[in-house]
């Protein structure tokens, strides 16, 4: 049933990367670093961890070498030159502790990782069976998919690089906006990579044996309780919704508590997971449910002109004149650029502004970013022109990405 074939890591909590007391709980099978800048100004990672922490540290080359210096393991010299560390009576194979010594650069580091290679680690936020997982594994097939419990911490876990990417919502064709993701697009440094479309298609799920009838409470993220608003009213559940922090996530917190009277909005693969049962299937609003995701990357990827691409930036207009919006639109107007997104958000330096008019009097303006998707490539000299245009009415412009535009068919799940 489930067409992808990526793989599930321990996950990554926004208290790894915030100071941290050692009575913090820690999920089971996730790994809690703590990351302290020293007196040389690098970073040290402590660590905290469930069941897995050791193998995840051994796979991952920056905490296996970081994680050496905290554990009191024994380390014998094998002859061949590596380091075999004994952690626990379990012997591992320290591959960075081996030679310390810089080497040098091949080919290989100068090209980018593969698109759809394996072991590539791939952040996402929620936790196993939510549809951020999917959208990973649909994004990069046989990646290692890693769990995180905040959006921000997949953002940190790439620029840590603890991830090679992260793939984050943006949009849903009935909830709108994934608010929160723009902004942090903003305060991080990544780049957009790719896009891509995931049908979503929801499941009510309950604890085996409970009935419809037997629930006074629905949990899910609140995107998912939005898509199916309409639904539950018209299957008769005049039940409290409560927002949680991912689809998963709540069937997971009701198989955990055993809770008989609360069900969980999420995907089959949730139900199958966590030991659920479906009490009804595809309860979002609409067949045609789709929700947008964004690759992030470290490094942007070359713009190309030989196949659909799109471009995503981000500014704001200039202190004087009210006509900007309309100036900036028409730059992409005049060259034939179809928009396929805006969106405004707070200016958070500059929320708002004051502006004094002799004739008028005083009004308070707000500030906004404005956030444009468009159809051209960054290497199309049309995109270019529009974009040195642009740069003449906004005090602020960065390009976010330009990437391939998702152009897979994809067709409601059968049975909506
Ligand atoms: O909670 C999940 O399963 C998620 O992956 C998050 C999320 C979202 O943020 O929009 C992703 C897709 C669906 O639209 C519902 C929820």
């Amino acid at each position: 049933m489930h067409a992808y074939s990526y793989c599930s890591s321990p996950g990554i909590s926004l208290k790894s990367f915030t100071s941290q007391t050692s009575s913090q709980r820690v999920k089971p099978g996730w790994i809690s670093i703590q990351a302290n800048i020293n007196n040389n100004g690098r970073f040290n990672y402590s660590y905290e961890g469930g069941s897995s922490r050791a193998d995840w540290q051994s796979s991952c080359p920056i905490l296996s070498s970081n994680a050496d210096s905290q554990h009191q393991g024994t380390e014998e010299n094998s002859g061949g030159g590596e380091i075999i560390t004994t952690l626990n009576g379990h012997k591992r194979l320290d591959l960075i502790a081996v030679d310390k010594r810089p080497k040098p650069l091949t080919i290989a580091d100068l090209s980018p990782p593969p698109m759809h290679g394996s072991n590539l680690r791939v952040a996402y936020q929620g936790v196993p069976g939510a549809y951020s997982e999917a959208a990973a594994g649909k994004s990069y097939p046989n990646c290692e998919a890693i769990p995180c419990d905040q959006f921000e911490v997949a953002f940190q876990a790439v620029e840590l690089w603890l991830a090679d990417r992260a793939v984050l919502p943006v949009e849903n064709s009935l909830g709108g906006s994934i608010h929160r993701n723009y902004d942090l697009l903003l305060r991080h440094r990544l780049h957009i990579v790719g896009e891509v479309q995931l049908p979503v298609h929801h499941c009510l799920l309950a604890l085996p044996g409970v009935r419809k009838e037997f629930l006074n409470r629905v949990i899910s993220h609140p995107q998912a309780l939005s898509q199916c608003e309409q639904t539950l009213t018209k299957l008769g559940l005049k039940v409290a919704r409560e927002a949680v922090d991912d689809t998963a996530g709540a069937a997971e917190f009701i198989a955990a508590n055993n809770l008989r009277d609360t069900a969980a909005i999420a995907s089959a693969r949730a139900a199958d997971l966590y030991g659920l049962d479906i009490l009804a299937d595809g309860i979002q609003d609409d067949s045609s449910n789709v929700t947008r995701f964004v690759m992030l990357a470290r490094e942007p990827i070359i713009p190309r002109t030989d196949r659909p691409f799109k471009t995503s930036i981000v500014f704001a207009a200039q202190d004087k004149g009210t006509s900007v919006l309309f100036k900036v639109l028409s730059a992409f107007a005049f060259r034939n650029i179809s928009l396929t997104k805006i969106e405004s958000r707070p200016h958070r330096n500059r929320p708002i502004r004051i502006v004094d008019d002799a004739n008028v009097g005083t009004a308070k303006h707000f500030e906004y970013m404005y956030y444009v998707d468009f159809e051209a490539s960054m290497a199309d000299v049309r995109a270019q022109n529009a974009l040195a245009e642009v740069q003449e009415f906004t005090s602020f412009l960065r390009v976010l990405g330009s990437y391939p535009m998702d152009m897979t068919p994809w067709s409601p799940s059968p049975g909506d």
